[in-house]
């Protein structure tokens, strides 16, 4: 029997080689979201995710799609950068994420409004339960790569009035690096 090539690998810094598509976010996209947004004097990648759908279209029901978000180090007035974040359509389906390198905090947050934060370190597997919408923070020096699986059928669902999420995480002093903020 002839073996073939797997299409796709995941490569040690947590780029995907092989097929994949690849979108990429700038901070124009969240930075209404920010406590003290920028004047957008530039406009920089704030990240990129590379996604191997195996040709399974997007809210078709039975698949997985494997996916790997990149977030750059960096911060706009001290708030460090983050990903938009979503619920799912499908909003009872769940997600697995991975810490692949870099650090993070993985934001939860809940229909009733309540939010929590997990740590995202290399070898971290963090499960995200259904009806919860889920953000990456990198709070790093280096850039945050994350490895997710999620249903073909899970979509994604965006607040029609901007962003998700109460919690902001901020770059401070302390023996953590960062302190949180949450809008009243
Ligand atoms: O831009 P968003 O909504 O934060 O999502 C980024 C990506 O993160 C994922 O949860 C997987 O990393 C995908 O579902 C999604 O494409």
């Amino acid at each position: 029997m002839k073996v073939n090539k797997v299409p796709t690998e995941l490569l040690r810094d947590g780029h995907l080689k092989g097929a994949f598509t690849t979108g990429e976010t700038n901070l124009s996209a969240i930075n209404d979201w920010l406590l003290n947004p920028s004047d957008l004097d530039t406009n920089p990648e704030i990240y990129s995710v590379q996604v191997a759908d195996n040709n399974i279209e997007d809210g078709q029901p039975g698949g997985l799609f494997f996916g790997v978000s990149r977030i750059a180090p960096g911060n706009v007035h001290g708030e460090f950068y983050f990903t938009k974040g979503h619920f799912h359509k499908k909003i009872d389906t769940g997600e697995y994420y991975w810490g692949i390198s870099g650090s993070g905090l993985l934001l939860l947050g809940d229909t009733d409004g309540n939010e929590r934060l997990l740590a995202v370190e290399p070898g971290a597997v963090l499960y995200i339960p259904g009806k919860t919408a889920h953000r990456l923070i990198n709070i790093g020096q280096g850039t945050l790569a994350v490895g997710a699986v999620w249903q073909s059928e899970s979509g994604h669902a965006y607040s029609k009035n901007g962003n998700l999420f109460k919690t902001h995480v901020l770059k401070d002093a302390s023996s953590i690096g960062y302190k949180v903020i949450q809008d009243q």
